[in-house]
């Protein structure tokens, strides 16, 4: 079971984030572990203090390297992977999430302020990662995202035994519009084709339209999307001639 560890100064976001929904149940069927731990019970003064004025001055604060050391080498073990959640990290991906999935413990270290101090970086992370290109407050919610992301690829998180690779939504493409009662609303009606309840044209339809709203609102998607199935495609038909 895939156990993930989260470093934070605020561990009630991650406990409440990951006790609801798809991953409420995966953390409750074991299937995944998820457990937050702040830097503050590490510290040993009166305040409790977790950050300090940087080097060189500058605006902001820095967190101390002590306190982090200390919650870092308590959930350590040999296998661990410690990933800095970082502006500085590479851009989380689905290819990244699945990968994490298949680690076994994952120990993510969310900064606050202005970061953390580099000499544990130095010495405690093997990775950074980011989920984008926009100012954070912190990482807590970069760690949710992969957390979130990477659960879909663990076998029975989604509930129908398989993993992500049957997600629906990981065909790479968009989704097709979606409708549920009333037949009518708005003065809007639902495409006659979903409610045929002939299956062969209602999977065509999706396949098409669902093609066309990637193509019309992310092509960059839909470039990504044609490669794949054009690889799949060659592969399938070199095993065939290769094949008697
Ligand atoms: C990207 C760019 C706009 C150029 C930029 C440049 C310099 C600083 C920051 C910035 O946001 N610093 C603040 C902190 N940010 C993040 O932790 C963070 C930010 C973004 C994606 C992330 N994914 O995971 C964690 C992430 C770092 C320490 C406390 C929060 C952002």
């Amino acid at each position: 079971m895939l156990k993930v560890d989260v470093i934070t100064l605020f561990p009630e976001m991650i406990e409440g984030a990951v006790s609801h929904g798809v991953l409420g149940q995966a953390v409750k069927s074991d299937l995944l572990s998820v457990k937050a731990h702040t830097p503050r019970e590490f510290t040993e003064d009166k305040h409790r203090t977790v950050d300090d004025r940087p080097f060189g001055g500058g605006d902001g604060m820095i967190m101390l390297a002590e306190p982090l050391k200390k919650t870092i080498e308590k959930v350590q073990h040999n296998t661990s992977k410690v990933v800095y959640l970082s502006p500085q990290g590479r851009t989380l991906n689905a290819a990244i999430a699945k990968e994490f999935s298949k680690e076994e413990h994952l120990i993510f270290i969310c900064g606050r302020y202005g970061g953390i101090d580099q000499r544990i970086i130095n010495e405690y992370v093997d990775e950074e990662l980011s989920i984008g290109d926009y100012v954070l407050s912190g990482g807590e919610l970069g760690a949710l995202v992969i957390i979130d992301a990477l659960a879909r690829f663990i076998p029975g998180v989604l509930g129908h035994g398989e993993s992500a690779e049957k997600d629906s939504f990981s065909d790479g493409l968009l989704e097709q519009p979606n409708f549920t009662r009333p037949r009518e609303f708005l003065g809007q009606d639902v495409p006659e084709v979903l409610v045929g309840g002939n299956h062969k044209v209602i999977g065509e339809w999706k396949d098409k339209v669902s093609a066309l709203v990637t193509l019309k609102k992310r092509p960059d998607l839909f470039r990504e999307y044609i490669k794949v199935e054009t690889e799949k495609y060659n592969s399938l038909k070199k095993k065939k001639t290769a094949a008697p």
